[in-house]
């Protein structure tokens, strides 16, 4: 039987999702090994006064890319752009442009969606469920198609503890609910959001779950395969370990972390950080679109992508190891030392929120105003908070996800495949993963070169110099306005200090008598 490799050889691939975290990662997976790959065809649209094709070439001098430009330097001539915006009728794609997909396309990966936590149901609605259905139409119309690939998430059906690897019902007839949306104000759709969405805690898993659904009653005589990755971290091993490039799920926060503005979250310590490096879920979704369009399973087969179940860590762990990368590697201009607790006592929470986050924001920005500047570190730590308050959901508890399909495929590949497109989540070491997941952020994330880390570590000890002359002047405060001025707090002082020095010269006699 043909490699994986030998298989993409000579296809048309369409991929939605493109200029996005996930679908830069497979098509530099493709270019880089699958060479012989036809034409990547991405559906793009014009985005911050960057036409489409301005958009194609910035992305493509991502340094993501450096390998395959190693290998090829003219890979971009496989790339063929396609002007799309998938909220609008029929994808917004040119008549022309849909005569050449239908008739060349082999297989289509679908990773464009709109993941904010805080998306109106609307619009969430129209670009996970209707581009969904709209995606599928067409591909019902695509000739040569061989494989349809549906990139959702674990948490889709995260209202359950245990999660398998099926289509569950939906929580909605997603017909009914677009018919019934369609005529509703958006003031109308905010107010049901809540009563619509149920159990589920935001309208991404809510509309994912819809998306699901679609894509089983609208798959026809299509061969379709779902992957639903946990939350997707930075690279493992390729094309160079930690690249990552945004601030979703936990990149945010470890950034926040190492900036020394985050100090307290509530998490559990004990519940499994699923996190799943990106490189993986991309090796898995590639061999998925292999086995679906080789093997054509008489249904639609649903890949589980997580960690928990093979080889589980912890948030607990993951705090200790952020921590320890950032003291070693320190971001740059940190606003204090990286020193963050995650807890899942609420009122704990709340105290060092308010000891540790507003009363130095609120300190700082005084220090700003009265330097004649704008203050601003009482806006970041609002943003900072919104997006704890979204992501706590997920990191203070904990989810079972079966990964027979995951492990069925695995067998399925040759000893060479398993090579290529490696994800066995068994070889991963966490801390080594963790490390270079920090550093990913410092230097993609960021773009902080790592060539200024010693200047980054003597800001950190000037910061400990600060707190150390902060809390000696904050005891002499004390004893000036407590002890100072009340005979009760002067007694118990004395009581102290002579219990102190009685111990002191009990240890210096007992030691003299030894010697
Ligand atoms: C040491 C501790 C260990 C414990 C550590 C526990 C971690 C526990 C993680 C659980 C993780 C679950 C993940 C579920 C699994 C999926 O399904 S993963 C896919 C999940 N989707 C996401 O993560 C998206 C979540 N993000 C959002 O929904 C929105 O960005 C937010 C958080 C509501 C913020 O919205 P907004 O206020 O409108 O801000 P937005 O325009 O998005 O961004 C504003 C700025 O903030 C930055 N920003 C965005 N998000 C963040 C963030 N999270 N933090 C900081 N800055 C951010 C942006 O880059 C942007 O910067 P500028 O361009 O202005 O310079
Ligand atoms: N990131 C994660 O942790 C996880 C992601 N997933 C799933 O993986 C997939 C990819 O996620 P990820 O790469 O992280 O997401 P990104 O937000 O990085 O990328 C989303 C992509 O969708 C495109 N897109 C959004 N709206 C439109 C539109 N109206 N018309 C055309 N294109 C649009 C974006 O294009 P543009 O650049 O123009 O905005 C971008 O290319 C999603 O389906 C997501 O649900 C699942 C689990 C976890």
């Amino acid at each position: 039987m043909a490699s994986i490799s030998e298989w993409y050889a000579g296809k048309n691939v369409l991929i939605t999702g493109a200029t996005g975290f996930m679908g830069k990662v497979l098509m530099e997976k493709l270019l880089r090994s699958c060479p012989d790959v036809k034409a990547l065809y991405i559906l793009v649209r014009p985005k911050a006064g960057q036409s489409m094709s301005e958009r194609v070439q910035d992305m493509m001098k991502c340094k993501l890319f450096d390998r395959v430009r190693e290998d090829n330097p003219d890979f971009h001539q496989k790339i063929v752009p396609i002007s799309s915006e998938l909220t609008q009728p029929g994808l917004a794609i040119s008549p022309e442009d849909v005569k050449t997909l239908t008739s060349c396309i082999h297989i289509v990966f679908h990773c464009a969606a709109t993941i904010r936590f805080d998306e109106a149901l609307k619009h969430a609605l129209q670009l996970n469920v209707i581009s969904t259905q709209q995606l599928l139409s067409l591909a019902q119309q695509m000739q040569q198609l061989q494989a349809f690939i549906h990139i959702s998430t674990a948490y889709a059906n995260c209202n359950r503890r245990h999660i398998d690897e099926v289509i569950y019902p939906p929580p909605v007839e997603p017909k009914k609910l677009i018919d019934s949306l369609e005529w509703m104000d958006d003031s109308m759709v905010c107010d049901l959001t809540p009563r619509l969405i149920g159990d589920r805690p935001n309208t991404y898993t809510y509309t994912k779950a819809l998306a699901e659904c679609v894509v089983q009653q609208e798959s026809g005589r299509l061969n379709i395969a779902i992957i639903r990755p946990s939350i997707v971290g930075a690279s493992w091993q390729e094309p160079f370990p930690g690249w990552i490039d945004n601030f979703n799920g936990p990149s945010g926060i470890f950034i926040a972390a190492g900036k020394g503005i985050l100090r307290t979250m509530r998490a559990s310590n004990d519940a499994v950080a699923d996190l799943i490096p990106v490189d993986v879920v991309i090796n898995l979704t590639l061999a998925a679109g292999w086995y679906t369009a080789v093997h054509r399973p008489k249904t639609v087969l649903v890949y589980n992508c997580t960690t928990g179940g093979i080889n589980p860590f912890h948030w607990g762990e993951i705090e200790h190891h952020v921590m320890s990368t950032f003291k070693r590697n320190p971001l740059e201009q940190a606003f204090r030392r990286p020193n963050a607790n995650i807890t899942s006592n609420y009122l704990i929470n709340q105290y060092w929120t308010l000891v540790s986050h507003k009363f130095p924001a609120l300190l700082y920005d005084l220090i700003l105003r009265l330097s004649g500047q704008k203050p601003q570190m009482m806006r970041i730590f609002n943003r900072l908070h919104k997006a704890i308050g979204l992501l706590e959901y997920f990191s203070s508890q904990d989810w079972e996800w079966n990964s027979d399909n995951m492990n069925m495929l695995m067998n399925q590949l040759s000893a060479e495949d398993r090579r290529t497109f490696n994800f066995d989540v068994r070889q991963l070491n966490w801390p080594e993963y963790i490390e270079n997941y920090c550093i990913g952020t410092k230097k993609y994330v960021l773009n902080e070169d790592m060539s200024d880390i010693p200047a980054a570590r003597q800001h950190l000890r000037k910061l400990r110099n600060i707190r150390y002359t902060f809390n000696t002047l904050l005891l002499v405060f004390i004893w000036r306005v407590f002890i100072a001025r009340s005979q009760m707090a002067r007694n118990i002082w004395y009581f102290v200090v002579s219990l102190c020095f009685k111990f002191l010269s009990y240890f210096r006699a007992s030691s003299t008598l030894t010697q």
